[in-house]
């Protein structure tokens, strides 16, 4: 498999505690990983480093892109933030998304900021949007939808880019079970369907059983790593080998090829 991501000896400090103690850790392009591990144990704090949101005191963490490899530990403010908005997406439970901007604004805004134009940025949007089950709620704002559709415009806007890598922290935290799930299957067939790598720090167990490959941390190590499949083995294959759709999430997934041939 091709690393996309490569952590060596990641080591990050706060005042009295060692969030990361020379983590080493590959995510193969393609994988969707769950980290999980105790609450203090530093699951968010690698999710953070690797995402270039947090400087890591100590290690490297490297990009594979098309072009070259990029160091993100070693990249100004400048590169790193342009890295991030072009190279990564992010769905976190809350705060990635404008509550006074509508739906599609929230999408197409992703698009804008990296120097799309708004036509193109909103037509694409409405794209990823309807693809997500939210046909006619583009112009609705985030108070007027649901908790479960909220999420879906955030996985929305972390696609829409054509980001790599996407980082999920505690998607589904705030959601009742049925709806945790509705959103996770739109999640994972939607990164597995554009051949994106997911890491997601959960929790939830199914969460963590729905990925695949499982990563625990305890006390800011690795201490264990399935490192093979453990469910749904056609989350990893590329667009072109997705199942048939038989479901409406899968349905959603097919449409995402067109979302991005145009
Ligand atoms: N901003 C901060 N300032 C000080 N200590 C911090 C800060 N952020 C995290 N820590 C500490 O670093 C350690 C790892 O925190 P982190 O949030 O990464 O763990 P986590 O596994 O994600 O926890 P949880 O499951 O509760 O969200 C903990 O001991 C935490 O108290």
């Amino acid at each position: 498999m091709n690393a996309i991501l490569h952590a060596q000896q990641l080591t990050k400090h706060y005042p009295g505690s060692i969030a990361l103690d020379h983590v080493d850790f590959i995510a193969n392009a393609g994988e969707s990983i769950a980290i999980i591990g105790p609450s203090g144990s530093g699951k968010t704090t690698l999710l953070h480093c690797l995402a270039g949101i947090l400087r890591p005191d100590a290690g490297s963490i490297t990009l594979n892109t098309p072009s070259a490899p990029m160091r993100l530990d070693t990249l100004g403010d400048a590169a790193l933030s342009r890295l991030r908005r072009e190279e990564f997406g992010f769905v976190f439970q809350q705060g990635m998304l404008l509550p006074e901007l509508t739906a599609l604004e929230n999408v197409a805004l992703a698009l804008m900021l990296n120097g799309t134009d708004r036509a193109t940025s909103e037509s694409r949007a409405a794209e990823w949007l309807a693809a997500l089950g939210l046909a006619g709620m583009e112009q609705r704002r985030l108070g007027e939808l649901s908790g479960g559709q909220v999420q879906r415009v955030a996985i929305a806007r972390a696609q829409v880019t054509g980001a790599r890598v996407v980082f999920a922290d505690e998607p589904t935290g705030a959601l009742d079970s049925a709806t945790s799930k509705e959103v996770l299957d739109v999640l994972l067939h939607s990164v597995a369907a554009n051949g994106r790598t997911l890491l997601v720090v959960t929790h939830d167990p199914n969460v963590a059983a729905r990925c695949r490959r499982v990563v625990e941390l305890r006390d800011g190590r690795i201490v264990s790593d399935s490192g093979s499949p453990v469910s749904a083995p056609s989350q990893a294959e590329p667009s072109s080998q997705a199942a048939p759709a038989s479901s409406p999430a899968e349905a959603a997934t097919a449409n995402f090829k067109g979302a991005f041939n145009v």
